[in-house]
């Protein structure tokens, strides 16, 4: 079987963070593993506190799998500071590292800050070098570029220079345009588009646009999703394919937990065969 390891922190209502990775790399037949960097004591309805953890017991962790079972891929999410972002990326590079999937996370949905304003130089620099893809959403992604996104154009000129600065793919993803006209298809069907920059070419990959609002968790899902099918693989292209398929599945299989924006049904693969 292949391995995942999953570099993130911890949601207590489990539809995001390394809650949701584990439940998405079982789902898509892979092993999964984690090094814990943050613990958050959040719900459907947002982030009430963080605890970052130590460096030396994040670094214990990576290190404790890598010289067990090593993993055929790794999904990277919250790293809360840049302390951590170092300490990680020394763990890549000390273990030799492949199939790196870097979800830079940086504010939660609802508001909360989940990475220090100071750590992104260090995410830039350290971090993304090291990743074979870079899955920013549409806030992430105007921070990495340094520029607005409003509309696809947009999204096309950001990927080109986030690419510009390290060797990797980058995969904007385009949930927060969705909905706002910006990214209509000529048919006005409204899509969830999100944009590949690999090796130089854009490719982009639309879903339906699914009218729920229950979708805490669709950035994990998606960048686990990705590191599974690359462990399984997959090339990046395909990886994502594949990996988009598998998120709008859970999106669309609605589940409706909580008072808020709820967490997705990662076991609609089952559902839909026992129907
Ligand atoms: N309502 C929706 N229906 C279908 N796909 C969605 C929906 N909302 C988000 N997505 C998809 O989920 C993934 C992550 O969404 P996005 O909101 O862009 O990032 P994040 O969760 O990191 O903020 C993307 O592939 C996006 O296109
Ligand atoms: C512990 C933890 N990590 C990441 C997130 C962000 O989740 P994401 O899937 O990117 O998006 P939202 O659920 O915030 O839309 C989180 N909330 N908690």
């Amino acid at each position: 079987m292949k391995t995942v390891l999953t570099i993130a922190g911890s949601d207590s209502s489990g539809g995001a963070g390394i809650q949701a990775d584990l439940k998405t790399m079982t789902e898509l037949g892979t092993f999964g593993m984690s090094a814990i960097t943050a613990i958050t004591a959040q719900n459907t309805c947002g982030v009430n506190a963080v605890l970052a953890l130590p460096c030396d017991m994040i670094s214990a962790q990576i290190d404790a799998v890598c010289d067990d079972i090593f993993p055929d891929a790794v999904k990277i999410g919250m790293l809360a500071n840049s302390q951590i972002v170092e300490c990680v990326a020394a763990s890549i590079k000390k273990n030799a590292m492949k199939n790196i999937v870097l979800d830079p996370v940086m504010v939660s949905t609802s508001g909360h800050r989940l990475l220090d304003d100071d750590a992104s130089d260090a995410l830039i620099n350290v971090l993304m070098p090291l990743a074979d893809i870079i899955t920013p959403n549409i806030p992430e992604a105007e921070c990495l570029a340094g520029m607005k996104i409003a509309s696809k154009a947009d999204m096309i000129k950001a990927a080109g220079i986030i690419a510009g600065s390290f060797d990797g793919a980058v995969l904007i993803k385009g949930g927060h345009l969705a909905n706002t006209g910006a990214n209509c298809i000529e048919d006005s069907t409204n899509v969830a588009a999100d944009l590949l920059y690999h090796g130089g070419q854009t490719q982009w990959f639309e879903a339906e646009f699914v009218d729920n609002p229950n979708t805490h968790g669709t950035g994990c899902t998606l960048s686990s999703a990705i590191a599974s099918e690359l462990a399984k693989g997959a090339d990046m292209p395909e990886a994502v394919r594949k990996a988009k398929a598998y998120l709008t599945g859970a999106i669309k299989a609605g589940l409706n937990l909580g008072k808020g924006r709820g967490p997705l049904n990662h076991a609609w693969q089952n559902t839909i065969s026992d129907c």
